[in-house]
């Protein structure tokens, strides 16, 4: 699991151990940590070019013992001191070292294989000013880029991006990730997150990340059947869209189900017959659906409730029946455009809820500007899973699951090739079956993401040894028993 913490626990946490610790000790742990990184990744230190961009805070003074290191193993560190000041006794040692400090305040015109971004770290606040902005406008575009603590221009505490930002190919981090690493806009600056431990005792975390080993996906037992291991109910599909109940039903076999129902208009139930024996069918009528409507279809131990079930009033009743009922209930695509229309009030129930919006959806659920969710990600899912009393799962890059009172999960796994009509079917299918075998929500909606990402990557990369291909939301769903084999 990654663990990330707030700007103001990791200050608090630092301020403690500095108190137990002779002066400095912290910032030559991060330093040397953060140059040890640096040697990897240049493989050979001695004579590589290597250029510093050293803000007037502890960040760039974290940066200039880094390069001082590098300086001693024979790389030829120049620093760019942008801040009104650096810090005097890292400035020392750098220049002890060996390190030269650059004539003007802009980017040199040499040769350079990497440049350490020490700007700002956890003490940035909104857009980069002048000239800290410029210098990073004027970076090669070739150069390999390892930040310090936190790229340049991201929130430490958001992932906002508010201007300029360095874009890493490695972040180094100090005692516990950010949750600006996480989370995007931020993430997306990140690259590679490295931590190095200098020794910090934290509280819980803020936002967590899990990975791979960490998945405890359900696995039947001896004394398993088919109910017992969960039974998913799906309610999708409708006059429009055919193929989003086609997924969504298969998405939710292939990830495990003991039993999958789908109860939908005739028409609808036809096709997914067609396409999946397995599943259990019923049709229901063309309007006044009630919860007794989904009784006749039999118990089930989760709803998943919207994927192209339209936003007319038989898709209302549909979405109504079954947050009517006592046990948990997914609400995707269609499902979440009704729910808007319903407001919070609609999710006033004791079984768990969980909403799948995209950014789209969610800035309708919450009244809000689709271009202010993306850039405010972790605030608004924080938002949407108080308003709405549910666990919210936003859907994008990197996926982030909240529910109140419990950190924010970010999904690190998929690959942009996700983004292809579709493939949130199968995710709202793959979580629900999760939800119906008894998982807690957010654990199953992060999971559910987990697995999602992982099989789109195992579609999406057939063969380590060549290039990515396409995928279709198909190719998705039929590599997620591919992605369980990777599952502890
Ligand atoms: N406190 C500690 O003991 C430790 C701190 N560490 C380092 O210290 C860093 C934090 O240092 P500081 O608190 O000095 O803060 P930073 O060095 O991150 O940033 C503060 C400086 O940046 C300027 N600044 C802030 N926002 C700006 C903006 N938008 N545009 C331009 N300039 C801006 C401020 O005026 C100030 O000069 C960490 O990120 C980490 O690198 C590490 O050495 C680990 C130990
Ligand atoms: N840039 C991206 N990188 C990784 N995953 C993405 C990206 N954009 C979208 N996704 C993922 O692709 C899926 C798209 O789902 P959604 O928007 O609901 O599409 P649809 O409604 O067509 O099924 C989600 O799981 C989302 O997290
Ligand atoms: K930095």
């Amino acid at each position: 699991m990654r663990y990330a913490h707030t700007v103001e626990k990791v200050r608090a946490a630092e301020g403690a151990q500095m108190a137990l610790l002779p002066e400095g000790t912290l910032m030559r742990r991060a330093s040397t940590g953060l140059a040890t990184v640096c040697a990897r990744l240049l493989g050979r230190v001695y004579a590589t070019r290597v250029l510093l961009l050293v803000g007037g805070g502890d960040n760039g003074a974290d940066t200039l013992y880094a390069g001082g290191e590098l300086a001693r193993r024979g790389a030829r560190v120049t620093a760019v001191l942008a801040g009104s000041g650096a810090h005097e006794a890292a400035l020392a040692f750098f220049r002890a070292a060996g390190g030269r400090v650059a004539d003007g305040a802009g980017v040199p015109e040499s040769e350079i294989d990497l440049v350490i971004d020490g700007l700002v770290g956890i003490g940035g606040r909104g857009a980069l000013r002048e000239p800290y902005a410029a210098l990073v406008r004027a970076l090669p575009p070739h150069a390999a880029v390892i930040a310090c603590d936190v790229p340049s221009g991201v929130d430490a505490d958001t992932g906002e991006v508010g201007g300029e930002a360095v874009s890493a190919d490695v972040t180094v981090t100090f005692g516990t990730l950010k949750p600006g690493l996480l989370v995007d806009p931020g993430a997306s600056f990140a690259g590679l997150v490295e931590l190095v431990d200098i020794g910090l005792d934290l509280p819980e975390a803020d936002v967590v990340a899990a990975t791979t080993a960490d998945l405890r996906p359900p696995r039947p037992t001896v004394e398993s059947d088919k109910y017992r291991r969960g039974v998913v109910g799906v309610l999708a599909g409708g006059d429009s869209y055919t193929g989003a109940a086609v997924l969504a039903v298969g998405s939710a076999l292939h990830a495990g189900a003991g039993m999958v129902r789908f109860a939908s208009t005739e028409g609808v139930v036809d096709l997914v017959r067609q396409r999946w024996p397995e599943a259990v069918t019923t049709v229901l009528d063309a309007t006044g659906l009630d919860r007794a409507d989904l009784d006749r279809v039999g118990r089930v131990q989760a709803w998943v409730a919207g994927p192209g079930l339209g936003t007319d009033a038989r898709a209302r009743d549909l979405v109504l029946a079954a947050l009517a009922t006592d046990v948990p209930v997914l609400v995707d695509a269609d499902g979440l455009t009704v729910l808007a229309e319903l407001g919070p009030g609609a999710l006033d129930r004791a079984a768990p809820t969980v909403l799948t919006p995209h950014a789209g959806e969610l800035a309708r659920l919450l009244g809000a500007e689709r271009s202010d969710i993306e850039a405010r990600r972790l605030h608004h899912v924080r938002l949407a899973a108080e308003t709405f009393a549910a666990t919210v799962l936003l859907k994008g890059s990197t996926t982030l699951v909240a529910t109140r009172g419990e950190p924010v999960r970010a999904n690190l796994t998929g690959t942009p090739w996700l983004a292809a009509a579709g493939t949130g079917d199968v995710l709202s299918g793959l979580a629900g079956t999760l939800l119906s075998a008894g998982m807690p929500p957010a654990e199953a909606a992060a999971t559910a993401a987990h697995l999602h990402g992982l099989a789109a990557r195992i579609a999406a990369h057939p063969d380590p040894r060549s290039g990515p291909n396409p995928i279709t939301a198909w190719d998705v769903l039929t590599a997620i028993p591919a992605a369980f084999r990777q599952a502890p």
